[in-house]
């Protein structure tokens, strides 16, 4: 599976830059990438008192875009998440499109940054589920659900080989996203596909590097802290070896715990 992570500088506020930015990113990729993935978000940041002017209903505007990129580039989508309205709430949405243009997974971010207001001004999700795309399970999870294993177990244990994570990390906590990714691929033997903001939001400074971890938790590829590109080639069959090779998932007492 061939794969570009954009590790992308926002615009706050500015969905539309945002969206103009994405199509000519998407737009100038090489016909071999075929999937994308997009940051947390990333139609609007952190302007959370702003999302009720900004935030599309249903993230149609956004959505739409994605449609039309994924056929034109024919190209998988994991389209970050975007600040959506929906039914006067606000959620933070994470929309997966496959190569033709649809929709194969909705994801509403289920645990709130207290940090950054997010309990204030949003509204949490309440369903966790897996997608499938070429015949692979993958489950995505937004940024503060990586500090909670449990999230990503569940997935695990309904078969996924590959989790992204699409994140707004600040800075001044990078070390614990980069450590946590590298837990969550290791506890669960799958490909962690991790895309980092970069840039400000106000005070906030996002930390970037983005990162691709195998399913042993060595690391592929990962960026730095600039606005960049990742692009990396991921083996799949590499999650079932090292599942049969380290039958962690079968050694579990769950009754224990
Ligand atoms: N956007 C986020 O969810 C940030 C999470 C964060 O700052 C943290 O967990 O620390």
């Amino acid at each position: 599976m061939k794969c570009a992570i954009y590790q992308m500088e926002i615009i706050p506020g500015n969905p539309d830059e945002n969206i103009a930015k994405i199509r000519k990113w998407i737009s100038a990729l090489d016909e071999s990438i075929e999937i994308v993935v997009l940051p947390e978000m990333w139609n609007t940041s952190y302007v959370l008192d702003e999302l009720n002017e900004l935030a599309d209903e249903d993230g149609t505007r956004e959505i739409r875009v994605l449609q039309e990129m994924a056929k034109v580039h024919h190209v998988h989508i994991v389209g970050g998440s975007i600040a959506v309205k929906s039914h006067g709430r606000i959620f933070n949405r994470s929309v997966v499109i496959d190569h033709d243009g649809e929709i194969v997974h909705q994801y509403d971010k289920v645990h709130l940054v207290p940090m950054l207001d997010e309990p204030k001004y949003l509204t949490a999700g309440n369903h966790i589920q897996t997608f499938t795309l070429d015949e692979i399970k993958m489950g995505v999870i937004i940024c503060y659900d990586l500090r909670f294993p449990e999230i990503s177990r569940k997935l695990a244990l309904e078969g996924i080989e590959v989790l992204f994570v699409v994140a707004e990390w600040p800075a001044s906590r990078i070390d614990a996203f980069n450590k946590l990714l590298y837990a969550r691929a290791i506890e669960n033997q799958v490909y962690v596909i991790a895309c980092n903001n970069v840039g400000y939001c106000r005070e906030e400074k996002f930390g970037g590097q983005s990162k691709v971890i195998n399913p042993l938790g060595t690391l592929v590829e990962t960026l730095e802290t600039a606005e960049a590109t990742l692009k990396v080639s991921v083996d799949l069959d590499y999650s079932k070896e090292v599942k049969s090779s380290i039958p962690v998932m079968n050694s579990r007492r769950p009754e224990l715990y």
